[in-house]
């Protein structure tokens, strides 16, 4: 039977995530830690366990069908290859930084620079959008050590919780764009495959879905429920039950993440009780 063959970063911050929304999705994976190849038990696929910068040229080849890879590797080396779904994790920005103490106006400011980073394309094709050049240095790793050690004025890098700016005295100036990991396709990929390709989609999004929605089941005194019932959303509408007590029913509904806690205080200033929260393993809408 035909198999998709999917990348996987093999070590670093993409790995664990990776593995484990294919897990969430029921794809159980053999795991040979030291394998650079393994089969899933129970679908058609067969992981391949990769260095994050060296998929975008697999995808190309069609050495691989399909590939779980952070949005900027995309960027600098794969602007040819598509993504269908982002995964909402690894998530960061893509930013130029300077040192603490330079004056800062707007990004002509980095005509004749010196930037470190390990993105040069993304720099480059970002400033000479803005018609500005600068001079590039390619650094793999520490990139934000350089300007210290006067091998730089500015640093291209990614950003998250920006405490490795912090520590190292420079601060973000140009945000080029936001990144997360994405499931990136091989333009090579076969239709056979592309159908496998299809049902993972599919329970990655019912995963996804579910991993930003709780189900939440309360308790109300009828003559509060009109109110209550007011705040809910619901998949469809709220499923209202009857409690054994007289005059009380118990309300079940879904609530998204972001709004959670506000939804859980409104609704015991409108009356519910004994709120009960519940974590939703699929969701398939
Ligand atoms: N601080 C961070 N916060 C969130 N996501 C990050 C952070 N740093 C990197 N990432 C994301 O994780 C991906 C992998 O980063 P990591 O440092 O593990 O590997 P790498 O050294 O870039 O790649 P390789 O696998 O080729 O060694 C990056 O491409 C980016 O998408
Ligand atoms: O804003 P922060 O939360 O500090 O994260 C940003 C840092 O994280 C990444 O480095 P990583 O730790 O992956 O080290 P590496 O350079 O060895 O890949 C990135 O290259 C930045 O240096
Ligand atoms: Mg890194």
């Amino acid at each position: 039977m035909e198999k998709i063959r999917i990348a996987v970063q093999k070590s670093g911050r993409l790995n664990q995530d990776s593995l484990k929304i294919l897990k969430d999705c029921g794809i159980s994976i053999e795991n040979g830690k030291d394998q650079l190849k393994a089969s899933a038990r129970n679908f058609p696929l067969e992981v391949f366990y990769l260095r994050n910068g060296d998929i975008p040229q697999y995808l190309r080849d069609g050495v691989v069908d399909i590939a779980i890879i952070g949005e900027n590797v995309l960027v600098e080396k794969g602007a040819d290859i598509d993504f269908t779904d982002r995964l909402g994790f690894s998530k960061c920005k893509v930013s130029l930084a300077v040192p603490k103490g330079v004056a800062y106006n707007s990004v002509t400011d980095f005509e004749g620079k010196r930037i470190a980073t390990s993105y040069p394309n993304t720099v480059k094709n970002y400033l000479a959008e803005k018609g500005v050049s600068a001079e590039l240095h390619i650094i793999n790793g520490s990139v934000e050590i350089a300007p210290n050690i006067g091998l730089a004025d500015a640093i291209c890098d990614i950003v998250s919780s920006g405490s490795t700016l912090f520590k190292n005295n420079l601060k973000e100036v140009e945000i080029m764009f936001t990144s997360e990991a994405v499931l990136a396709v091989s333009p090579k990929i076969s239709d056979a495959r592309r159908a496998i390709l299809e049902k993972i989609r599919f329970r990655i999004q019912s995963v996804l879905q579910a991993r930003e929605a709780k189900y939440v089941l309360l308790n109300a005194p009828n003559e509060k429920l009109d109110t209550i019932l007011k705040l809910l959303p619901g998949m469809r509408s709220p499923t209202v039950l009857p409690l054994a007590e007289e005059g009380w029913s118990s309300v079940h509904t879904v609530l998204q993440k972001d709004r959670f806690w506000e939804m859980i205080d409104e609704l015991k200033q409108a009356g519910a009780e004994g709120i009960l929260v519940c974590p939703i393993e699929k969701m398939v809408l």
